[in-house]
């Protein structure tokens, strides 16, 4: 399991595009540059949010349940020879908050397939997404 949370993370990780801040290395031997790339957890509660980012970020999932109130992950790796920096915030699943997304990659979208609610939150997090896709627009124009 912890196998695929981290190949699906990584493999949607390398697609990201849509806004990354370029740094250069501090290795100077290599200078590779590197992407930071933002992302923000969204969905259910319980349906394995933190225990995705866990097994991505620290590579071990976590043993016991604590309901998230706010946490932030740090993941480096690289893809195509490419240093890939990225920020991970993980959302308590109690309710949908008005989010900071300034600098936002992505929003991931999280959800438990035999839960009913799923759907109800699915809605409320597909205008998230889209509120977020139109505001990464606007600043991607300015
Ligand atoms: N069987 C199974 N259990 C999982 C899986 N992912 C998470 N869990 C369990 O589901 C419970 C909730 O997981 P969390 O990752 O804390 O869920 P969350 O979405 O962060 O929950 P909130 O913090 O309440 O928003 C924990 O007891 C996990 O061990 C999974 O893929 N399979």
């Amino acid at each position: 399991m912890c196998g695929l949370y981290r190949g699906a993370l990584f493999h949607w990780a390398g697609g990201l595009s849509m806004r990354e801040e370029r740094a250069e290395d501090t290795d100077s031997t290599m200078e590779k540059q590197m992407s930071r790339c933002k992302i923000v957890v969204v969905g259910d509660t319980q349906c394995g949010k933190t225990a995705l980012l866990h097994v991505f970020a620290k590579d071990c999932y976590p043993e016991n349940y604590v309901p998230t109130v706010f946490e932030n992950y740090t993941a480096s790796f690289e893809i195509d020879k490419q240093r890939i920096e990225l920020n991970m915030w993980d959302t308590s699943g109690e309710s949908l908050l008005l989010l900071y997304i300034g600098g936002l990659s992505a929003s991931y979208t999280a959800w438990q397939a035999q839960r009913i609610m799923t759907m109800s939150v699915l809605w409320h997090t597909q205008n998230l997404m889209l509120y977020s896709f139109v505001l990464i627009s606007a600043v991607q124009k300015r």
